[in-house]
């Protein structure tokens, strides 16, 4: 393997007051700010209530964020007041609809804007291709959802970029004529492109599973101990907690608070956060019902749509349109690019309203399917 790095490292050098915004814990918000009040004491006397042991995870937000990380499921009508409750649900998801309109509908405008250009496909893993279920080890890809990514892959360059790590999206997904971002892009396979290789850190060249010289770029190797190091810390923290799961993906872990009861996930989400308070290094995001640990690098899913559009020679073109179809909160940095530089499409999956920087959007994995087969049939039928 020949490492060769010349630009600078994305992995930041943060000092503590910022990583602790980054976990939410902004000092005007904890309950007894290190650095005092502002204005004289003398004039005032503030009653200070002693902490609880779960004042952290009430103060940094977290709670209020877990409580809003995923769309309830739909719940059988028994009776007229749900009724009523889902109509006006409805009335709600149509008006966001006139800001996110369906890909599906708008299929025409987005083909007539793409011309003569190149279609990219970024697509993310679960909520995208495989439907949310309680286990994340049981997210399987429907065998028609394969067909229709594998069919997209034959006439458009495709990728996916997933929060797992690239060895399970890959068991997952198992097409090999993809490009592959896992841990939240901090881990891609990409073509070989001399170019690129000598111009970000960390990019080395390498062997796929099916023995084909690529590029492997891993923003945040340095963190691989220290993920692996929490890993453990959050395994032991949480066991006790019944239902709740963590999950390694090399650069970044996860714990999933899906199948625990509500009442625990103060404490859930606590101990957590006593695991992060030594790890200066690493920050917290909210996922799906989900706390996502990862290393402080300005290294996102929309960093690793850039790269990935650099490999594959498409960058900085106007004859290229990415089309990246997500439904996580992390799918947003990805949207965002493509919405900054004007070019591309985000398509968020989502069956309620919700603000995005996407903009189009699809109500649900079949509908993702639906997208995915009409632009193979277009391309089949009426492109060049
Ligand atoms: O970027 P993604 O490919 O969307 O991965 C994000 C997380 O997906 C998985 O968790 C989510 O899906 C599970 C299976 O449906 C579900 O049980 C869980 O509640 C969701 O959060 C994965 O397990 C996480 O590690 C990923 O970070």
């Amino acid at each position: 393997m020949d490492s060769k790095s010349t630009k600078a490292s994305p992995i930041l050098t943060d000092p503590t007051p910022i990583n602790k915004s980054r976990l939410g814990i902004y000092s005007s918000l904890l309950p007894y700010s290190q650095s005092g009040p502002s204005f004289s004491t003398s004039m005032l006397t503030i009653p200070r209530k002693k902490p609880t042991k779960l004042d952290d995870v009430r103060s940094n937000g977290w709670l209020d964020a877990m409580k809003a990380s995923s769309p309830p499921r739909k719940k059988l009508l028994k009776d007229s007041k749900l009724e009523v409750a889902s109509d006006d649900s409805n009335v709600a998801y149509n008006s966001w609809m006139v800001k996110y309109p369906s890909a599906i509908n708008s299929f025409e405008q987005i083909i007539t804007c793409a011309g003569d250009k190149k279609i990219v496909i970024f697509l993310d893993y679960d909520g995208t291709l495989s439907p949310i279920v309680d286990d994340p080890d049981r997210a399987f890809m429907s065998a028609d959802m394969r067909s229709a990514v594998r069919n997209v892959a034959k006439y458009f360059p495709t990728a996916i970029i997933s929060g797992r790590s690239r060895d399970k999206v890959f068991e997952l997904v198992e097409l090999t004529e993809l490009y592959y971002a896992g841990s939240h892009g901090m881990d891609i396979i990409s073509p070989v492109r001399d170019m690129l290789s000598t111009e970000h850190s960390n990019c080395i060249q390498s062997t796929d599973q099916q023995g084909k010289e690529v590029n492997l770029f891993q923003p945040a190797s340095e963190f691989l101990p220290m993920i692996e190091e929490v890993f453990r810390a959050l395994v032991g923290n949480t066991k006790d907690i019944k239902g709740a799961k963590v999950e390694n993906h090399k650069f970044c872990a996860s714990v999933h608070y899906r199948n625990v009861e509500e009442k625990s996930w103060p404490t859930i989400a606590q101990l957590v956060h006593d695991v992060l308070k030594d790890y200066s290094r690493l920050r917290l995001t909210h996922g799906r019902k989900v706390l996502e640990v990862r290393p402080v690098i300005d290294w996102d899913k929309g960093r690793a749509v850039e790269f990935l559009l650099e490999s594959l020679g498409l960058s900085n073109s106007d004859d290229v349109l990415p089309i990246y179809i997500g439904d996580d909160r992390t799918d947003e940095d990805a949207f965002k690019v493509l919405r900054a530089c004007n070019r591309g499409y985000g398509i968020l999956v989502s069956s309620a309203p919700k603000e995005s920087n996407a903009f189009f959007s699809l109500k649900d994995t079949s509908e993702v399917k639906e997208f995915l087969e009409s632009l193979v049939y277009w391309k089949e039928h009426n492109a060049l």
